[in-house]
């Protein structure tokens, strides 16, 4: 059997898809943003927006979320062109693994150097709390234990190389200037740095669960965005990653709480206006990627 890339889409698919965002695109984004689940109003940071429905664009998956928009919007962040997805896909909604991060693949090829992904996500870490925001400073990819990777397939070396390092994932200048970001602004209080654990989902985690998490090392759970960290990181962007901790995973037999996605979005809404203020600092302080000279 040969193998192929028959669940995702080929290099001249995403290219082609790039081309027909350009044509319509203000400018080339340097920085392209993700936006979680509830965290969908970051689009409304932008200036001069582009919007495009997913279902105008071709090739381009649809959402299926709640909380998920289903809208590319385009524009300018303090100068900075960006472009931002209003809802991301997941593995539960039935797409192939290769689908779900087929965007970021365009990103990179519509020119975006940087990637911020955001997520709602359920903390593990007992001194967390609902509402904190955590920088991602690395991850465990539970189903990539099974052999769910979005790179299973023919590897395409021109999106990058058969075996990636993921040991620098995530990038630290990047937390760092969050770091700083975030004190300046006085967030300091509610920011964290923890390990983002995935799961397929679309069920929440028995306590069972949630307890080997934990005693894995990780201190947030969900169900998305480490699949979008290896395409970024397999082309080789930037990433920089954070999770809204929207509800505390329950880990106690004794608790009545039970994990709900309305939960997730109330608190989303809730820390909205402090995740726009924080994303929009940081991107207009992300330096670009120097160009080099032949
Ligand atoms: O990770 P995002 O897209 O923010 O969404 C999170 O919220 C949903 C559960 O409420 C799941 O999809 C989980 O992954
Ligand atoms: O508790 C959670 N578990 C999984 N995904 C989530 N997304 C938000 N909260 C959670």
């Amino acid at each position: 059997m040969t193998p192929d890339s028959a669940t995702g889409y080929s290099y001249e698919e995403c290219t082609a898809t790039a081309d027909w965002l350009l044509k319509r695109a203000p400018e080339r984004p340097l920085v392209g943003i993700v936006c979680g689940s509830g965290l969908g109003g970051l689009a409304k940071m932008l200036k001069d927006e582009l919007v495009i429905n997913y279902c105008d664009i071709p090739n381009f998956p649809q959402s299926t979320v709640h909380g998920h928009a289903g809208k590319l919007v385009f524009g300018t962040l303090k100068g900075k062109p960006c472009v931002c997805m209003q809802g991301r896909f997941h593995l539960y909604e039935g797409y192939a693994i290769q689908k779900t991060t087929m965007p970021i693949r365009v990103f990179k090829l519509m020119g975006v150097e940087t990637v911020i992904l955001t997520n709602a996500a359920g903390g593990l870490n007992q001194d967390f709390k609902v509402g904190d925001i955590m920088i991602i400073k690395d991850h465990i990819n539970i189903p990539g234990f099974a052999g769910h990777n979005p790179l299973v397939g023919a590897n395409d070396d021109r999106f990058g190389v058969r075996f990636p390092c993921m040991s620098d994932a995530y990038d630290r200048d990047l937390q760092q200037l969050v770091r700083a970001v975030a004190d300046e602004l006085d967030f300091s209080v509610f920011m964290r740095d923890g390990v983002y654990s995935v799961l397929g989902g679309p069920s929440f985690e028995t306590i069972a669960e949630c307890r080997a998490l934990r005693q894995l090392g990780a201190d947030a759970v969900g169900m998305s965005t480490v699949h979008e960290v290896i395409v970024a990181r397999h082309c080789d962007m930037r990433v920089l990653a954070l999770s809204l901790i929207t509800n505390k995973a329950v880990m106690d037999y004794q608790s009545e709480k039970k994990a709900n996605h309305e939960e997730v979005l109330e608190t989303g809404a809730l820390r909205a206006k402090q995740m726009e203020k924080l994303v929009s600092t940081v991107v207009s302080r992300i330096p670009n990627t120097p160009t080099h000279c032949s």
